[in-house]
């Protein structure tokens, strides 16, 4: 891995994970990662290589033979016809022979997916940069791990295709078999990035496609995470590929042997759906410390409630860096179930303020108590943020008056 802060590790109960190799600051990037693999949406907004949003571009280039790819430029056509789980002539090929008839989008995204897989795995039998490629992705937590969904359809429609394709030129490779494609789609299931794009002007939020990451895709779950990713998928002066690199900085201090966590979903998500969504979604039970202690909240106090009474710890006048700093500090490392007021302040602190939005803040620079938020890009100084504390201990006070 091309990092020195993170290392590798077997996790009792959660398969592998990351962990800090040392003492990690605030703020620090603690890995940069690029895609084995992107699968994009191919609606014709996105690059079809690189995601990059293709509106307001005027090099565009798209597919001629099979119609379904469009490039943001012929740099990034040539690119994807060179890659094996891009678009290579085997790849052009098949998806050109797609029956697609009566699928959703989300099918067929998938179908396509298991049509770069299925190149890239043809394609290791004898190119040695597909070979690492692929060990990356055999590497992946897939079927074995989780109620791998139906997955015979996709099969039937992916050999049919690939069959009639005669792929002459993959020569030594051999397709998919059910079992394989049943563990494809589990990995981009279990492991895949939605990669979004900038909210449109009603607020929606559209995703340019699915990406695995060889380090990224093997970062674990907890609903206080201690790292966030930030991504560049439009930066003007980033080149393909490197502008699809996903980049995880460490929300606040870390000891050596800490794991890193991300959360799997916006932080503002309520303790029943994010129950659901680990089980059905990831096939896990979450019982992070923040679970634990929402489990024993009543039904209707969510987790965003930030207002509400019984959340929120009132004692005392402390100033109100002092107050974070007490609240914060309540859960101890190790400790099993996080304190309420810590989850309050927690969510005060990393959900990004703006309506409607919910990405994540993230220190700018190491040891910065600047925020940007992952998603909309505002920014948040220390100041800001004592006093947005300092507003919701007042409404607090008042409620509980
Ligand atoms: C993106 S992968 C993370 C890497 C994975 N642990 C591995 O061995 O490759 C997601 C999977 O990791 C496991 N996982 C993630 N967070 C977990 C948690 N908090 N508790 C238990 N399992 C977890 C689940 O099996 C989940 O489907």
């Amino acid at each position: 891995m091309q990092t020195d802060a993170a290392v590798v590790v077997d996790i009792p109960g959660r398969g592998k994970g990351l962990k800090a190799a040392r003492k990690i600051t605030s703020g620090e990037s603690i890995l940069s990662d690029l895609p084995i693999l992107i699968a994009p949406n191919d609606d014709g907004e996105f690059c079809s290589a690189c995601l990059r949003t293709l509106a307001g571009r005027n090099d565009t280039v798209a597919c001629r033979d099979c119609g379904q790819a469009t490039f943001c430029s012929s740099n990034c056509e040539r690119l994807a016809r060179q890659d094996p789980a891009g678009h290579s002539p085997a790849v052009c090929r098949v998806l050109a022979r797609l029956d697609t008839h009566g699928l959703s989008a989300e099918s067929i995204a998938t179908l396509h997916f298991l049509v770069q897989a299925q190149a890239l795995f043809m394609a290791s039998a004898h190119e040695d940069t597909a070979r690492g490629r692929w060990a990356a992705f055999a590497g992946l937590t897939g079927a074995a791990d989780s109620k791998a969904r139906d997955s015979s359809d996709l099969f039937r429609r992916l050999s049919t295709a690939t069959f009639s394709a005669q792929l002459p030129h993959m020569a030594g490779g051999r397709p998919f078999t059910p079992e394989e494609v049943a563990d494809a789609v589990a990995k981009e299931e279990l492991n895949g990035y939605g990669i979004m794009a900038p909210s449109g002007p009603e607020g929606e939020r559209n995703i340019r496609g699915t990406a695995l990451y060889p380090n990224a895709s093997l970062i674990n779950h907890e609903c206080l995470p201690n790292v966030a990713r930030t991504d560049n998928f439009d930066a003007p002066d980033v080149q393909a590929p490197n502008n699809t690199a996903v980049h995880f900085k460490a929300l606040h201090d870390l000891p050596a042997g800490e794991e890193f966590t991300q959360s799997y979903f916006p932080l503002h998500v309520s303790y029943p759906m994010r129950q659901q969504r680990c089980q059905e979604q990831y096939g896990f039970k979450c019982s992070c410390p923040r679970c634990k202690e929402e489990s024993t909240w009543p039904e209707d106090d969510e987790a965003d409630d930030l207002g509400e009474e019984d959340t929120m710890e009132t004692e005392g006048e402390a100033e109100p860096a002092a107050r974070e700093a007490e609240m914060m500090g309540d859960a101890e490392e190790g400790e099993e179930r996080a304190d309420a007021g810590y989850i309050q302040v927690f969510l005060l602190k990393y959900v990004c303020p703006q309506a409607d939005c919910f990405g994540t803040l993230v220190p700018t620079q190491p040891g910065s108590s600047v925020q940007e938020c992952n998603m909309c890009g505002c920014q948040r100084t220390e100041a800001q943020f004592l006093a947005d504390l300092e507003a919701a201990h007042s409404q607090d006070t008042m409620a509980a008056a």
